[in-house]
């Protein structure tokens, strides 16, 4: 991007920011403005009140004339007010900058969240450039807004501080401001390549930065704890993280380096122009031209100038990161959804008369990866189907296919004859109850954990009690120091459950969902005793009676109970049949029950 389009791109950023922060608080947005155009102004005319009085006392002290002393407590009083002016507000903009700040970042997270929840499906979750934006969006989101708050403030307060201050030189001599201003400019664009540079170098766009990043976090999250520890490898990953860090800091220390230099001769340029105003200013006041309160003004308001254009320089090149990230968080909210939506949907046939079919479907991932091939099959309604095959064959892709997770990438999924992408998604999802293998452990009670597959049994006690009672979950329940009330998981300090309770918990989500004309259940008791894997056998029947249900396990002994098994190998169907039909073809569902009676004993 050319330097000019650059900045007008981040123009009109500040421009949406500052949209975005008007439509957070009005009114708080406007007493901010207004004081810090107040507080920006008082330096300047507490300078100009300070010539005024010295011109009164030259008057009367050098040449002599009377002293106007009505004039004089006027203007003593009036500086007072502006010093008080410019103090008292601090305290208040800097509550009000804070309030505002909180109500921002609220509202930028909450935009975040809102645009999230209109992806209807999971290719911005699982590509990775998406995600990676998503998840540095997120993670900045915490503190982004109020510095641009902050830095905005602060810039916009220097600025008008420059401004005044420059409209007083100007008074004095209108080419000597302009000379002052113009020696000054190259240091303002320098900070801001400086800043355009180091961003370049930070987690959007280092791959070294994010590695650093992973690698702490391997160090630092509970995730990763266990194995950090058994396989010692806290010395291996912090060594990986200053591998990327040297690497890193080789860049940004010479483009640092460069820069100070740059910056040292932009500051000479700018000391050359005030050195020179300053020794004109003197020259002018020799020769009579300059009253001494105008070299006063002058020389004050030179100082002035420096500090505040030095504030805005330094609040200004902040204000730029963070419109940067700004242009990142608002091309987020621009991005649409990848899943075609039809707004309103077809009804759902309702029962489920003549079947869901596959037909022809194909899938790849958005990285390209194939993960389906020619998938043709019926489900029958009422009946149950087992989906078998080895790790990475295709079962849980199918399973986002039929949740309409993904759409296929060629051939179609049809609902009595009626294209599952034309057909309403909301109420599709809604007679569906899946439960997938990486379900959801949520920090809250473990009554909202199970009414998270239907929020209406939030008021439902009852409800929720059968469904603890069919899952077979009503022994943990009990034992739980709240029963149905006890807060669960680590962030909260609630009570943790082992990998089995928390499985137990997900089944009785898909027993909650008593409506749902299909069932998911995408190995279901895989982390669970055999014990409670048994007793949910046995409640199988009730669970699936009357419903299509889809069943993908590992254990091939589950497969018994249904009444057709469905073969992948590497994306394909290649078996399609009852357990003994399968068995006599001698495939590959054959191969794999052999090994498993082999291994376990089945019989
Ligand atoms: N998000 C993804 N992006 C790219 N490829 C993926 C993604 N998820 C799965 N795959 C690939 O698709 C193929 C099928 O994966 P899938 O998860 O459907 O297999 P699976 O049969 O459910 O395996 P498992 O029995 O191990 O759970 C695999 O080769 C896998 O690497």
């Amino acid at each position: 991007m050319t330097n000019i389009a650059g900045i007008v791109v981040r123009l009109q950023t500040l421009r949406q920011s500052l949209a975005v922060l008007w439509d957070t608080s009005a009114a708080e947005s406007t007493f901010l403005a207004a004081a810090l155009l107040l507080q920006g102004l008082s330096p300047a005319v507490g300078i100009w009140l300070i010539k005024q009085v010295v011109d009164a006392l030259s008057v009367a002290l050098v040449h002599g004339q009377p002293l106007d002393s009505a004039l004089l407590t006027r203007l003593i009083a009036l500086w007072i007010g502006a010093l008080a002016m410019e103090t008292l507000l601090q305290p208040w903009a800097e509550a009000l900058q804070g309030n505002l700040g909180e109500k921002l970042t609220a509202r930028m997270n909450v935009l975040l969240m809102r645009k999230a929840e209109q992806f209807p499906d999971l290719s911005r979750f699982e590509d990775t450039r998406y995600y990676d934006e998503l998840q540095i969006l997120q993670q900045q989101a915490a503190y982004r807004p109020l510095n641009l708050l902050l830095f905005a403030a602060n810039a916009a307060r220097g600025l008008v501080t420059l401004l005044a201050m420059l409209s007083l030189l100007a008074q004095a001599s209108l080419w000597l401001a302009l000379l002052i201003l113009v020696t000054a400019l190259p240091q303002i664009y320098l900070g801001y390549r400086l800043q355009q540079q180091v961003w370049n170098g930070t987690l959007w766009s280092s791959p070294e930065a994010r590695r650093m990043q992973y690698y702490s976090a391997l160090m630092l999250t509970d995730t990763w704890a266990k194995e950090v520890r058994l396989f010692s490898l806290g010395s291996f990953f912090i060594e990986r993280y200053l591998v990327a860090f040297r690497q890193l800091h080789r860049t940004m220390g010479g483009l640092r380096n460069r820069q100070a230099a740059w910056s040292a001769g932009a500051a000479l340029l700018s000391i050359v122009g005030n050195g020179l105003a300053f020794y004109t200013v003197v020259s002018l006041a020799i020769a009579g031209r300059f009253s001494l309160g105008s070299v006063l003004l002058f020389v004050q308001a030179l100082g002035g100038l420096q500090y505040s254009f030095s504030e805005l320089v330094h609040h200004s090149t902040m204000l730029y990161d963070c419109l940067l990230y700004l242009e990142r968080f608002f091309a987020f909210l621009q991005v649409q959804p990848t899943l075609p939506i039809r707004t309103p949907g077809r009804a759902i046939p309702s029962p489920i008369a003549q079947g869901i079919v596959f037909d022809c479907v194909d899938f790849c991932y958005p990285d390209g990866r194939q993960a389906l091939m020619g998938v043709s099959f019926t489900l029958r309604p009422g009946e149950l189907v087992a989906l078998v095959g080895e790790n990475g064959s295709g079962k849980t892709t199918l399973v986002k296919l039929l949740t309409r997770l993904y759409d296929p990438s060629r051939g179609s999924i049809h609902i009595d004859g009626e294209d599952l992408r034309d057909l309403d998604l909301e109420s599709w999802r809604s007679q569906v109850a899946t439960i997938f293998q990486d379900f959801g452990r949520y920090a809250l009670t473990a009554w909202e954990n199970i009414a998270l597959a239907d929020l209406s049994a939030l008021q439902q006690r009852g409800r929720i009690e059968q469904a603890v009672r069919r899952a077979g979950a009503d022994t943990l329940i009990d034992q739980l120091p709240q029963t149905l009330d006890t807060p669960l998981g680590k962030p909260f300090d609630g009570t943790e459950l082992s990998g089995g309770e928390w499985q137990k918990l997900a089944l009785a989500r898909a027993f909650l969902r008593e409506q749902a004309q299909l069932l998911i259940l995408d190995e279901p008791t895989a982390a669970l005793d055999p014990k409670s894997e048994f007793e949910i056998y046995q409640h199988f029947a009730e669970l699936v009676r009357g419903r299509t249900a889809l069943l993908v396990t590992h254990r091939l002994a589950s497969t018994r109970l249904a009444d057709r098994i469905l073969v992948l190998d590497r994306g394909a169907l290649v078996e399609e049949g009852n357990h003994e039909q399968l068995l006599q073809r001698g495939g590959k569902y054959a191969a794999l029950w052999q090994m498993q009676v082999a291994q376990y004993g089945l019989v």
